[in-house]
């Protein structure tokens, strides 16, 4: 119930959906029923003996009672059948049971609309909330949980609720009244009748609550089995190119096909339980509607003292017909909402997951860099698994630092953390001489522009590609960056020039291309420090030469930290820091660590650099 109503608070302002749907629901009800019980005096008609015998009725006096509207209408009624005959009567029955009709449609589907909107307003917030919650958690949240896990959350669980929990409110409201209003008009026509009838309805609801109790589990092992399949699709065809080098796509498909197979399975299940609920609920309403039509029959047959007349009993008996409806309604709604309701949690998780990265209350905007970054005994680990000891280095302002070592030493994880990605566990990085965590997280990273190692580009167009750190760079400005970063020439020269789309990942363009259109994205944002982690796959020379002379150039007059894999970046840096194991163990010049002998000696002894 917790997860239904939080669910809910997606539907502000409920007010503004809740009043003309309560209203209209209401009239849609009164009309539909008061169809049915026409079928009384229509039947009555029918077969009076004659109408010559109906004498003149007063006119009721005012009440707000249910008789009240049941006199006028027979008061009219009487009059008719007295100045028109029979045919004059049923014309006039007819005439109200299809304005009734009318109206009671009309009103259904005006309330229909306004659920409607209420159910895609409240799915578009919920889209919100999810996709922006997502966008503001912390990178170590991406490191535990399958991307495909998250894209089915949004993508079908959203879609879930949508269709299971909001097209409950239709039935908590409207199914309720409708019934409620049915068991009105059927007490008002035979108590007794409905007092047997009544018996039924708890019988077939507890076996109902049996069949549908294990729904929920089952829904929430299936949504995850989808989010499972969409990750092996997400990662299938990201490695497509690897699958098929290694001849992996029969072992590919079968992991795909073994989720697939589970998923089906369970779906199965869910359905055969879900299904079974209605043909029993519809089977449950007609054998009460034959018992009735035994005990009610009986009682006319035998003219026993009960008031209820045989157009009494056939209109009681079409009214009693129309309760299974909504009473199937009700019961198929409360099958399906286990779904939604695993489905929602599933999502609501991904909105309330803490985004651990927040700036402080009084965190105040870093000031423009003018003077250096510093990590003073920094220790960090991911989750348990330490990675950084005691490590404290400095970089100077204007300075180009690299950071050398073995693979697994932590040369990527100093990266991060320099912009906050994530937070030390002790120790200190300053910013200016400010401890990071006392500043506001946007101000720093406005001032690091990152270039990593593989390209990241979008699925569009190279301009806005390039133009994505900086919203409404002008043509010119884009121009000039890709200029700096050598990347120009190869871009007038493809189909629609800095218009051309550059394929999902920049698929269309070759790796120096794609490196060097990150390149110009990072001028473009012109960031007085630059974070780089050089490539390592092998480019051509030619290309080599252009991304290399576009890297001097971004980071001429720039602080730079690079994660080096070149040997001239290590020779022209001014700083060299030598990691290993989490732990810095050397640091100074070319020159200088090549005398020291030790692990950089080592390294490039073992040309672990490029040339
Ligand atoms: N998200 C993560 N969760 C847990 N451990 C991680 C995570 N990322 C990295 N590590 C571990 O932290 C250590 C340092 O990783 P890091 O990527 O910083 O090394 P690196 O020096 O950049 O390596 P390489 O040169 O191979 O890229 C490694 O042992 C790695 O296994």
């Amino acid at each position: 119930m917790k997860t239904y109503f939080k669910l809910l608070s997606f539907a502000k302002p409920l007010g503004k959906f809740a009043v003309p749907y309560i209203l209209t629901t209401i009239l849609a009800v009164i009309f539909g029923t008061l169809n049915l019980a026409l079928l009384i005096p229509l039947t009555d008609t029918l077969f009076k003996a004659d109408t010559n015998a109906i004498h003149s009725i007063p006119f009721p006096e005012f009440s707000l009672t249910l008789d009240y509207f049941k006199n006028i209408f027979s008061y009219y009624f009487n009059e008719i059948a007295i100045s028109q005959g029979k045919f004059g009567t049923l014309k006039f029955v007819c005439v109200i049971i299809v304005s009734s009709a009318l109206l009671s449609n009309l009103f259904r589907y005006i309330s229909q609309r306004v659920m409607e909107e209420l159910r895609i307003h409240t799915i578009e917030n919920l889209r919100i909330s999810v996709f922006n919650n997502i966008m503001n958690l912390n990178i170590g949240y991406f490191n535990n949980e399958r991307k495909g896990d998250i894209i089915s959350k949004v993508a079908s669980d959203v879609q879930v609720v949508q269709y299971t929990v909001t097209s409950t409110l239709q039935v908590i409201f409207k199914e309720p009244l409708q019934l409620v209003v049915y068991f009105i008009i059927l007490f008002k026509i035979s108590a007794s009748l409905t007092l047997f009838s009544l018996i039924v309805v708890p019988v077939s609801g507890l076996l109902i609550a049996r069949i549908v109790k294990r729904l929920r589990k089952q829904a929430r092992e299936s949504q995850e089995r989808f989010g499972n399949m969409i990750s092996f699709l997400d990662e299938a065809l990201s490695g497509i190119k690897i699958i098929k080098a290694f001849n992996a796509t029969e072992f590919v498909k079968n992991r795909f096909n073994n989720e697939n197979k589970e998923f089906s399975r369970l779906s199965r299940s869910m359905v055969r339980r879900q299904q079974l609920a209605s043909p029993l609920s519809e089977f449950l309403g007609i054998v009460t509607v034959a018992g009735i039509l035994l005990y009610g029959g009986n009682m006319i047959m035998n003219q026993q003292n009960s008031g209820l007349t045989a157009a009494e009993f056939i209109g009681y008996i079409a009214i009693f017909s129309q309760v299974t409806r909504p009473a199937k309604a009700i019961s198929e709604t409360f099958t399906q909402i286990h779904q939604g309701l695993a489905a929602g949690e599933r999502v609501l998780e991904l909105i309330d997951t803490p985004v651990l990265i927040v700036d402080k209350k009084n965190a105040t905007a870093a000031a423009p860099f003018n003077s250096k970054i510093e990590f003073k005994n920094v220790s960090f680990a991911y989750k348990d698994r330490p990675v950084l000891n005691n490590v404290s280095f400095t970089i100077e302002k204007g300075q180009t630092v690299a950071l050398v070592g073995p693979s697994g030493s932590g040369k990527t994880t100093i990266c991060d953390l320099t912009p906050r990605f994530y937070d030390i566990n002790s120790g200190n990085i300053l910013f200016d001489g400010i401890d990071l965590r006392d500043l506001k997280a946007d101000s720093i990273r406005s001032q690091i522009g990152i270039v990593p190692q593989e390209s990241v580009l979008f699925n569009d167009t190279i301009f806005n590609n390039i133009a994505f750190g900086k919203p409404g760079a002008t043509k010119e400005e884009v121009i000039a960056a890709a200029k700096i970063a050598n990347a120009h020439e190869f871009i007038i020269n493809t189909e629609n020039g800095y218009n051309t789309n550059v394929g999902d990942r920049g698929a269309k363009l070759s790796g120096g291309q794609r490196q060097r259109l990150c390149i110009a994205r990072a001028v473009l944002t012109n960031p007085p420090i630059m974070l780089l982690d050089e490539a390592t796959s092998a480019l051509d020379t030619e290309s080599e030469k252009l991304v290399q002379d576009a890297l001097n150039n971004l980071m001429k007059n720039r602080t730079s930290l690079i994660i080096a894999h070149r040997l001239s970046t290590v020779k022209n840096a001014d700083k060299i820091i030598v990691l290993d194991q989490g732990r810095v163990i050397e640091e100074g010049s070319n020159a200088e660590l090549l005398v020291k002998e030790g692990l950089y000696h080592k390294l490039i002894n073992m040309q672990s650099f490029e040339v």
